[in-house]
């Protein structure tokens, strides 16, 4: 071979090993344009969850499949357990979860820095031992993790534990953008539905007593005015109204009325099924909605609560002892015309356990009275 044509088979060799590279490159650029657009889904799919079950799930659903991660998890820091609470009260069931991981401080995430430094994400192999908080239930041979903070003005709100079965998938000469970037949509994702989720439940509750408000019973009534009536069962409802209450105030101050009002709150509640609806309308009045239940078995419950109530004196923080009392009116939901109106149905149910509430106080308290 003359040097020309050696010169010309280098050519082609080179051109066949750079056809063969930019191919590759090619195939490279598609694939992370490819994740990145399932990415940018994700990320539209997480600003739109309309509540945090929705979001949490998502995250655990989708990640895992567009990133091809073995593990994914979630810490959240829930210093005075008041997250975790108010979801359990909005009824979020945290057994669908067994990925979200609530820790009660920054000391429990793996994230050490120096003070106000900003956590960044660590990245490299799983350790069994170190890392067992952050993956309860980690994947047969899981080999790489990459830890990341969720930050929301450089405060700390959790991390989210990405993992793979992978040693190579995350090593720590890796660069951070991508998960940082990650983890800021989900960490403002977050923040938004906890805060939305709280204001909700500040909204519909009371704040001394944790039962529900007027506003949220007036509510639920229609709710389920209307679906006693399209499934024909029985709902009624219960007016409580604790007896000589002004003299309890009288006598051991507001204070000392407020501490007798929860107490009375966690008897109402413990005699009540989870289906049942409880709220104080204000002063010392409750309001108990008994769904599936007729007047008998609402009566019934009437007289467990009114039993619970007076069978002990309300202890006080400063060890006095408080007897109490109370008084019941129970009325059952009559009107099951379909054509009449919901909300007269409504005033109708709440005015006649309001008539047995003031008889019960006429014929001489600590009683049940109910009207058929
Ligand atoms: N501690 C406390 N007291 C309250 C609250 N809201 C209302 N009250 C008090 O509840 C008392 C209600 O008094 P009344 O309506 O006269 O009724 P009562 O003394 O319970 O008498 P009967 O209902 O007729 O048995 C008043 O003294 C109110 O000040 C509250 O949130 N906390």
């Amino acid at each position: 071979m003359d040097g020309g044509s050696a010169l010309a088979e280098d050519l082609k060799a080179e051109n066949v090993r750079l056809r063969s590279q930019l191919a590759y490159l090619i195939e490279q650029a598609e694939h992370n344009h490819e994740i990145m657009c399932r990415h940018q889904a994700f990320d539209l799919e997480i600003v739109g969850s309309s509540g945090f079950p929705e979001l949490v799930s998502t995250i655990f659903r989708t990640l895992p499949v567009i990133s091809e991660l073995d593990a994914v998890t979630l810490s959240l820091i829930d210093v005075d357990a008041d997250i975790h609470t108010v979801m359990n009260k909005l009824g979020v069931d945290f057994d669908a979860f067994p990925n979200l991981i609530f820790v009660d401080s920054e000391a429990a995430l793996p994230f050490a820095r120096a003070p106000g430094a900003v956590p960044k994400p660590m990245l490299g192999p799983y350790d069994s031992e170190a890392h067992a908080d952050l993956f309860p239930n980690p994947p047969p041979g899981m080999e790489s993790v990459a830890l990341v903070p969720l930050l929301r003005n450089r405060r700390l709100i959790g991390s989210l534990n990405l993992g793979s079965v992978h040693l190579a998938r995350f090593t720590e000469a890796m660069g951070t953008d991508f998960v940082e970037h990650m983890g800021s949509i989900i960490a403002i994702c977050l923040e938004n539905t906890i805060s939305n989720e709280m204001l909700k439940y500040i909204g519909l509750t009371d704040s001394l007593t944790g039962v529900y408000n007027r506003r949220y019973i007036d509510r639920r009534l229609l709710e389920e005015i209307a679906r006693a009536r399209r499934q024909s069962y029985r709902m009624s409802c219960m007016y409580i109204d604790l007896d000589h209450f002004k003299h309890v105030n009288d006598s051991v101050g507001h204070q000392g009325g407020d501490e007798v009002l929860r107490e009375v709150a966690g008897r109402i509640k413990d005699e009540l099924r989870l289906s049942d609806a409880l709220g104080r309308f204000g002063g010392e009045e409750f309001v108990v909605l008994l769904i599936d239940a007729d007047l008998d078995s609402a009566t019934h419950v009437g007289h467990r609560i009114r039993n619970s109530v007076a069978s002990a004196p309300v202890t006080l923080a400063n060890g006095y002892k408080v007897p109490v009392t109370v008084s019941i009116g129970v009325a059952t939901l009559s009107d099951f015309d379909r054509e009449s109106p919901i909300e007269a149905a409504a005033q109708q149910l709440l005015a006649r356990a309001d008539a047995a509430l003031y008889r019960a106080k006429e014929s001489g308290r600590n009683r049940v009275v109910s009207l058929d």
